[in-house]
């Protein structure tokens, strides 16, 4: 390389004119503060930096001006300029990093959720399995599961599209026989065979009339035709016999999960109404099953604000004690108006399954009426008549403002729970065949629980005295009826197209009797109409005869007086 060509320089970027500078860091020369450049007088022929700096120092004291100058120009806007620029950016930079972020985590999430939801499925198949006892046949979803991480293996929180089991509730630990001795029976040791001094927490909850000062204690002394304590199935609980005919199998009747304590969990399933309908004596008879216990009192959790923004702790902390197998159930039939209630349970649980048990809305009112009759005497303020009560006397027709009547406006209402819930998690049943058939109308709910077929006719049977059914608990072996609130007599109303005669339980000889009676009178009156009809029809053709033999006779008079001959006239003169 030649030394022209290693010593050339570019243009300076200040003077415009080639500086020959020594090869040297030359921005550095650039960023030199002026204190540092040699002046005239100290610049002889080399300068500290060791070359001849008296050469060059025109050009770089230029430079130094120039860059002076500029300084000088740069003007407050450009600062701006560029201090956005930077700013932007980073804000830019910041943003995307988040973006992507974000765009991970949900991938994360998704992921994560899919395989809850898996795990959770599988789960509730293999508790299916074990409460219906439908084989130890490997399901499908097995395989799936057990390849995924045991992390992801736990309940989850996520929505299904259409709601899951309720054998959720009930862990895989969980082994529950019948009394029958039938189905698999738990060999775990703590396994008890509940005796009738040893009442389960879950049972002591679901009978508040047993133990009612109101409702006839069970006596020794109560015969089977005569005392609302007994029934032909169910000899009186003094006797001490069982009469279940598989009470001698070993088999107990509930087997807690082994090592597991009770403890208090939210329902599972809610009756949320309607009130007069029945409820109480679906919660009664859902209490008798192994698996179910039941909150005694009404709860109102979701009608009460207050008591509802204390959170879903308070709620828990009023129900019972239960294992992890069995389903605790609630029963608040004010929910049913309530039009926040759906969504405040959802919010709750979101799998919770709802229990409605409907009725004939005039039964039901008439039942309301009663009830309020009661205590209206009660309180020495005597009620109004029922048609008062019940009908505007002036449009003669229902006074829907009335907050019992417009609980009978079914549709209103249950559109609302529908708007909430999928059809699939709620039961409705009808009360007027839950009554006189409630082991068929169990039958049906224990299928919609998801629990084990268990309630039969020992267990709800039909009591003449009562005239309703009673229950007889296998785990306590006590009998109760409904006290003395419920099954009430109830007036007879005349007006709503109603002239109801009440009758009480299923199939018994009274109800026979009374459906007799109500036939012939509809035989009665339909030919009492019948001959109405037959002498207003008679009537009717005398007035025919009568009208054809005036016109005969007044015949020539209309002709004579020219009215032009109308068809009357015509038809009369022919
Ligand atoms: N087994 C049995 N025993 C007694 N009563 C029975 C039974 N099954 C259904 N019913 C009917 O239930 C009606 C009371 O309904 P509820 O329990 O829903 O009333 S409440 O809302 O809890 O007050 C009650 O109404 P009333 O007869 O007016 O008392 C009965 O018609």
């Amino acid at each position: 390389m030649n030394t022209e060509t290693k010593n050339a320089r570019p243009q300076n970027w200040f003077t415009g004119k080639t500086d020959h500078l020594p090869s040297g860091p030359l921005i550095l020369q650039a960023y030199l503060p002026y204190s540092h450049i040699p002046t005239h007088k100290q610049t002889h022929k080399h300068s500290a930096w060791g070359f001849n700096i008296k050469k060059y120092l025109p050009s770089t004291q230029a430079m130094w001006t120039k860059l002076h100058e500029f300084t000088q120009q740069v003007t407050l806007d450009h600062l701006r300029l560029i201090l956005w620029t930077v700013l932007g950016s980073s804000v830019l930079v910041s943003l995307l990093t988040s973006v992507a972020m974000m765009n991970t985590t949900l991938k994360k999430i998704e992921t994560y959720n899919q395989r809850t939801e898996l795990a959770h499925q599988h789960e509730l198949e293999y508790q299916r399995k074990i409460l219906l006892g439908n084989g130890g046949k490997p399901s499908p979803l097995s395989a799936k599961v057990n390849n995924l991480p045991s992390s992801t293996v736990k309940k989850s929180g996520t929505q299904a599209s259409s709601p899951p089991k309720l054998g959720s509730s009930i862990e895989k630990s969980a082994t529950f026989n019948e009394g029958s001795g039938t189905s698999k029976v738990s060999s775990h040791p703590s396994g008890f065979q509940p005796t009738g001094s040893k009442k389960p927490s879950s049972q002591k909850s679901s009978s508040p009339s047993a133990s009612s000062p109101s409702s006839p204690p069970p006596s020794s002394s109560s015969s089977m035709s005569s005392s609302p304590w007994s029934s032909p199935n169910h000899p009186s609980p003094s006797s001490g016999s069982n009469p279940r005919p598989s009470s001698g199998s070993a088999a107990p009747l509930f087997t807690p999960p082994p090592g597991e304590t009770k403890e208090q969990r939210l329902p599972k399933v809610i009756i949320v109404g309607v009130s007069k309908c029945g409820t109480r004596a679906l919660l009664d008879y859902l209490a008798l099953h192994p698996n179910i216990v039941t909150a005694n009192k009404e709860i109102n959790f979701f009608t009460n604000v207050s008591l509802y923004n204390k959170g879903p702790d308070v709620y828990k902390s009023s129900m019972p004690l239960s294992y992890s197998n069995q389903l605790t159930v609630e029963k608040s039939p004010d929910y049913f108006e309530c039009e926040m209630c759906p969504e405040r349970i959802i919010a709750i649980d979101r799998y919770v399954k709802l229990l409605v048990i409907l009725c004939n809305p005039v039964d039901r009112l008439v039942s309301q009426y009663m009830q309020l009759r009661e205590k209206n005497d009660q309180s020495g303020v005597p009620m109004s008549e029922f048609e008062e009560w019940a009908v505007d006397p002036i449009t003669n027709s229902v006074k829907k403002t009335v907050a019992s009547i417009r609980t009978g406006l079914y549709d209103e209402y249950l559109t609302n729970w529908f708007r909430f819930f999928h059809p699939e998690s709620i039961h409705v049943i009808d009360g007027s065949t839950f009554i006189k058939d409630p082991v068929g109308e169990m039958r049906k709910v224990e299928s919609f629980l998801e629990i084990k077929h268990f309630l039969t006719s020992e267990d709800i049977y039909y009591n003449a005295t009562k005239g309703f059914h009673c229950m007889y608990s296998r785990m306590t072996k006590k009998s109760h009826c409904l006290g003395p609130t419920k099954g009430r007599p109830h007036i007879k109303i005349t007006v709503l197209g109603m002239n109801r005669r009440r009758t009480g339980g299923g199939g018994g000889e009274e109800e026979k009797e009374v459906e007799e009676e109500e036939e012939e009178d509809e035989a009665e009156e339909e030919e009492e109409e019948e001959g109405r009809r037959r002498s207003r029809s008679r009537k009717r053709r005398r007035m025919r005869r009568r009208r054809r033999k005036r016109r005969r006779e007044g015949g020539g008079v209309e002709g004579g007086r020219g009215t032009g001959g109308g068809g009357d006239g015509g038809r009369g003169g022919g």
